[in-house]
């Protein structure tokens, strides 16, 4: 299993959730978080002086999945996640050791 972590605009969530729905994604955990990569945030006027703002509001989200799905996830996230500007976000992919459903004690590909 691999748990896959993408860094998303905000705007975008919904187009997200609902592709990774259609490639059979059963659940997602959605984070409001603030980060910055190369772009090092922005300026902006504040009462009339100029601010770098070097942390943007983003969303996270973790999705756990078997190995077989990384694949379409990941191509499903970069389709629809994608504006072609600075800031569009990342996806980073980790091995995952275990996961276990609370309610009914089924593990790994069984509890996803
Ligand atoms: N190396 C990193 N480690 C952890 N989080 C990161 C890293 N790079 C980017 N992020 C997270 O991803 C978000 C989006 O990254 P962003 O798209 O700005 O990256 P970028 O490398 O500047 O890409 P681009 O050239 O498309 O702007 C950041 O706001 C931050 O939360």
């Amino acid at each position: 299993m691999k748990m896959v972590m993408a860094v998303i605009k905000p705007f975008k969530l919904d187009d997200v959730r609902e592709a990774l729905a259609e490639v059979g994604v059963a659940g997602i955990t959605a984070t409001e978080v603030k980060g910055f990569g190369r772009q090092k945030g922005h300026t902006e006027l504040y009462r009339g002086a100029e601010y770098v703002v070097d942390f943007l509001p983003k969303i996270k989200l973790e999705i756990a999945v078997t190995d077989d799905r990384v694949e379409a996830v990941t191509e499903a996230i970069i389709k629809t996640a994608g504006t072609g500007k600075i800031g569009d976000g990342k996806i980073f992919v980790w091995d995952l050791e275990q996961v276990v459903r609370i309610r009914t004690g089924e593990l790994d590909g069984d509890a996803l």
